[in-house]
Order: structure tokens, then sequence, then C-alpha cells
């Protein structure tokens, strides 16, 4: 007997909306499915695969930089391909689109693949309920993107008063109409909205012309006024540097999120750290038994000077390892939520 296809959903959304979030509350609430996922990080380093591995049923990584432009039909097909076999009896497939992608590109390989195996299941557009008014300023193609969209999730609404959050709920639905708009808080919404067992079908949101835009037009691209910035050391940082370079960060390095080794400064714990615009934030977790204890960092931003970025960095990196800057770790832990 035939398979139904597999559904593949694009969860798509501007940098930091929440995305990573909601894909790790749906695989810890999968209510039995089994999810595929591919990840299109902005950047070399794997840092969202490495906040939600170990959750995942399978998963094939792009490293490689934004899928809209790095990985043409075939490429893609080759993961969706790997995720549709038999054998790894996935039910659905989500693609977390890095959050400078354009979502009708992503839409456009979904829909030209010759894939038998699965179909297109849906755009869900993640919005920053705290940023969107501003964000939507600087890339007016966002209202766009919307338009695209089968499910808007409006997130982070408890960063918001009740007056904000309906004024947004009223202005999304006047962008995507149609489209239905859900409130949620860390991407927490009921798994069964994306675990249909009967994928919706398309509401024909998108015209042939739509489709059939040429892909020249690249310097259109939120992503185009972008840069990536990897910062890796395997030496600890000094938690007092690194939170004065955090606090005078430049407004145009709006995202920067990632993993540091404070050394003994931190008795050795590992902290993930944050940064969403003027959000920063660090949290405690824990090296697995074999990792390796190292800091690695993505930094994206528009109008950066990456070189000096990169230096700034480095210069936190700790003169002498061996050392404990206690009270500069109290810095660092007014950053963390109590
Ligand atoms: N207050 C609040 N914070 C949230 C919410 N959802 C996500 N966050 C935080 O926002 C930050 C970014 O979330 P991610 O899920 O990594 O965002 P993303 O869209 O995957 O980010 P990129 O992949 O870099 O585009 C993290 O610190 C999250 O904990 C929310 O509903 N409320």
């Amino acid at each position: 007997m035939a398979r139904k296809p597999i559904p593949v959903l694009i969860v798509a959304g501007f940098l930091g909306s929440g995305k990573t979030t909601l894909l790790n509350h749906l695989l810890t609430n999968d209510q039995g499915a089994r999810i595929g996922v591919i990840m299109n990080d902005f950047g070399a380093i794997g840092v969202d695969a490495l906040s939600v591995a170990g959750q995942v049923d399978a998963m094939v990584s792009l490293s490689n930089g934004c899928l809209c432009c790095a990985v043409d039909a075939r490429g893609l097909d080759a993961m969706l391909g790997k995720l549709s076999e038999p054998k790894a009896e996935i039910d659905v497939i989500v693609i977390e689109a890095s959050g400078l992608a354009e979502p009708r590109d992503l839409i456009r390989l979904m829909i030209a693949s010759e894939n038998q195996a699965i179909t297109y299941g849906g755009l869900i557009e993640v919005v920053d309920a705290a940023e969107f008014g501003e964000n939507r300023v600087r890339h007016p193609e966002l209202d766009q993107h919307l338009g695209f969209a089968d499910l808007v999730l409006l997130n982070k609404t408890d960063r918001v008063p009740t007056a904000e959050r309906e004024r947004l709920t009223s202005l999304l639905a006047e962008l995507a109409p149609g489209t239905p708009v859900l409130a949620t808080e860390f991407g927490r919404i009921d798994p069964e909205l994306f675990f249909d067992p009967e994928p919706r079908p398309k509401t024909g949101q998108m015209s042939f012309d739509d489709l059939r835009h040429d892909h020249a037009d690249h310097s259109e691209h939120i992503h185009a006024a972008y840069e990536s910035v990897e910062f890796v050391s395997d030496r600890p940082l000094n938690p007092r540097r690194l939170v004065k370079f955090l606090e005078a960060r430049p407004r145009g390095l709006y995202r920067i999120k990632g993993f540091i080794d404070f050394g003994p400064s931190a008795e050795r714990q590992k902290f993930a750290m944050q940064s969403v615009g003027a959000f920063l934030r660090f949290e405690r977790t824990r090296w697995a038994r074999d990792e390796q204890r190292r800091t690695e960092l993505v930094l994206i931003g528009a109008g950066i000077d990456s070189q000096a970025v990169h230096a700034d960095l480095a210069a936190c990196v700790e003169n002498d390892p061996s050392e404990a800057d206690e009270r500069g770790m109290m810095l660092v832990l007014r950053h963390t939520q109590s």
C-alpha cells in the first residue's frame, strides 16, 4: 500500500522571534509523532542544532548559510529524501528557516520537489511581539512574508501589555488576511495544530506569479544586508570583559546566541547566552559527559564591523585560564533569570 506523503512544514520568522523555542516545544510534546527536522542556521556553527540536539528523532543540519541561496532544489531534496525514507518512520518534517530566509523561496523549493513521499504542509510565521514594530520599519519585507503564512504565531506576548498584544493581533490579521493568528508565550501551542493527520490543503495564497518570481533580485533579500560572525575559543572567557562588551554592543548587532565557558570563574559550568535586540540573557546549563569545554558564539547583525567584533571577543579570552573572577561572574548572573 502506498504511504501517505509526509507533510513538510516550514517555520520562518525574523531573527530571534522564537523558532527554535517553538521547535523544542513541539519536540518535547510530540504526542508520539516522529518529527524530522532540517535546520538552516545562519552561520557555520550549528548553535540551533546544538540546542535541540538530543531531542530530535532524525536531523540533517544545514550549516552552510541561508537555505534559499545555498541549497538548490536537489540539495534540499537529498535531505528530504533521507528523512522520508520509510525506515526513518517520520510522520512530519519541519524545516526551521534561518531568521533571514525568504519564505517564498523555501516554499518554491518545496513545491518544485519531485519527491513523491512528501507534500508541502504550510508555512508558520513566528512574530516577536516585543520587536515587530521596529523590525517592520527596518524590513518592510516582513509584511510580505506574512502574506505567505498559513498560520501566524504572535510569540513573546508575555513581553508586551495586553493592549499592545491586541493591537498587534489586529495588525497581523490585516497583513495576513484570512490566516489564523495565535498568541503564544515561548511557542507553547497545541502540537495537534502541527501534526494534523490530514495536512491542510494549501490556502492558495501564493499565485503562480509569486512562485515564478525571478530569483535574481537577491539584494532585496533581508539577509543581503546582514553578516554573521563566528567566535570559538577553547580557552575560557573572562565574565567581566564579556559583559562589558555585550552591554555596549553596537545597535546593529541584533542577534547573538551560543554557549560560553567561563572556566573557574563559574566553576566550569556551561552557560547558554541569547540576545535579541536589547534583550540579553544567560542561562546555566550542563556540559555533556564527553563534551569539550569551549565557547561557541554566533553574532548576526547589519552594518557591523565583523573584524572589530571578533577582535573585541578575542580580547575577552582569559589571560590566565586558571584564574577565577568571581566578582566578574556576578555581572553575568545579573542577566540570568531569577
Ligand atoms: N520572554 C520570552 N522570550 C522568548 C519567548 N520565545 C522565545 N524567547 C526567547 O527568545 C530568544 C530567542 O529564541 P529562539 O527560539 O532561539 O529564536 P529563533 O527564532 O530560533 O532565533 P534565530 O534562529 O536566531 O533566528 C531566547 O532567549 C528565547 O528563550 C517568549 O514567548 N517570551
